[in-house]
């Protein structure tokens, strides 16, 4: 695919984007289970489309799937779909990461309020409203971060590990985790970003990986389980990691792999911290064990190439860490340490 538009600072695709060709709206997003070998786009004319992205990852990642859910919005009620049902379709085609559900409320809220020749106009802005507050989020989040790091880690530079994938691919920004990393190297404060490759769908090594390189960053991939002698061997200053929902007392759902991460941090006096937007607290939500957690088919875990192993397989996409794990929790409102259901219900204020 050519560049034919100007690549952010960044240099990624915009994970997502809305067009208004001649033949009517579409949501264009750039296919993350094609990346990094190929940069191609799917062109979403309705909503079908878009829930298939989802369940796919072609879209992924907290913050945009929040994104995607409110233009989901735009584009049923651009195109004279109904809307009620794509928004149902929309907020169930997930269900752990709270902000999907989170994009298409706000959305419908507005489609809902506005007299009905506007209510169309009404979700579109109300989504670009969204994508522009997720920007700014990230900005936020990077400054605050940035502080965090000084804080916690001296002598001379951070060596950051992360899990899964959590930059632009994931926001209307530079991301959640991955752009705290990125004000980090930019700073000349980033030693080294060691990359979980992030098993099965290896969103690290494929994604992580790819925006570092972008970013001309110091980093190295490794396989998950190679975490725990890095922690062994004193080469990890900080873990810094998304989430997908946040419950009202700490406890995060993140990617599986995360929570034992946090398990080993503890075990070595390493700060793990949780990098993720007020977007993504879920106050209703009040533990961990109440968050549910996406079990995905088995076949991602199986079907390696060159073929498939053909057995069965257990295929959470998420677990929970517990608050007394998490060292602070970044949102774009300030820092909360130690976790606790108040700290977190005042930055959510
Ligand atoms: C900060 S959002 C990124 C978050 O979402 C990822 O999950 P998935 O790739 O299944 O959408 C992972 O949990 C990341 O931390």
């Amino acid at each position: 695919m050519g560049d034919h538009f100007t690549r952010p600072e960044h240099g990624i695709i915009p994970a997502l984007r809305w067009e208004e060709p001649p033949e009517g709206p579409v949501l264009v997003l750039l296919d993350q289970t094609r990346l990094p070998h190929e940069e191609v786009e799917l062109v979403c004319t309705d909503v079908q489309a878009l829930v298939g992205a989802i369940r796919s990852l072609a879209v992924r990642g907290a913050p945009l799937l929040g994104l995607a859910g409110a233009y989901g919005i735009a584009l049923a009620a651009a195109r004279g779909y109904d809307v009620e049902e794509a928004a149902d379709l929309l907020a169930h085609a997930r269900p752990t990461a709270v902000n999907l559900e989170y994009g298409v409320r706000r959305a419908l809220r507005a489609y809902r309020q506005a007299a009905p020749e506007q209510a169309a106009s009404a979700a579109l802005t109300e989504a670009r409203a969204v994508h522009v507050e997720d920007a700014a989020a990230s900005r936020a989040m990077a400054e605050h971060g940035g502080h965090l790091l000084a804080e916690l880690v001296t002598g001379g530079g951070y060596r950051i590990l992360t899990h899964c994938n959590t930059g632009a691919l994931v926001s209307g920004g530079e991301g959640t985790a991955f752009a705290v990393v990125l004000a980090a190297h930019r700073s000349g404060e980033l030693r080294r970003l060691w990359v979980d490759e992030t098993r099965p769908l290896l969103q690290g090594a494929r994604l992580t990986a790819y925006e570092a390189a972008r970013a001309g960053m110091p980093y190295t991939l490794l396989a998950d389980n190679a975490a725990g002698s890095l922690f062994s061997a004193g080469e990890v200053d900080a873990v810094l990691v998304g989430a997908d929902r946040i419950a009202a007392d700490g406890a995060t759902a993140n990617k599986v792999g995360t929570y034992p991460l946090a398990v080993l941090a503890r075990h070595h006096h390493v700060p793990f911290i949780v990098v993720a937007p007020t977007t993504t607290v879920d106050l209703t939500t009040p533990d961990g064990a109440s968050i549910e957690v996406e079990q995905r088919s088995g076949s991602e875990v199986t079907d390696l190439a060159p073929s498939p192993l053909g057995t069965q397989a257990y295929n959470p996409a998420f677990d929970v860490t517990p608050p007394d794990l998490i060292t602070a929790i970044v949102t774009e409102n300030g820092v909360v340490s130690p976790v606790t259901a108040g700290g977190l219900a005042a930055v959510c204020g």
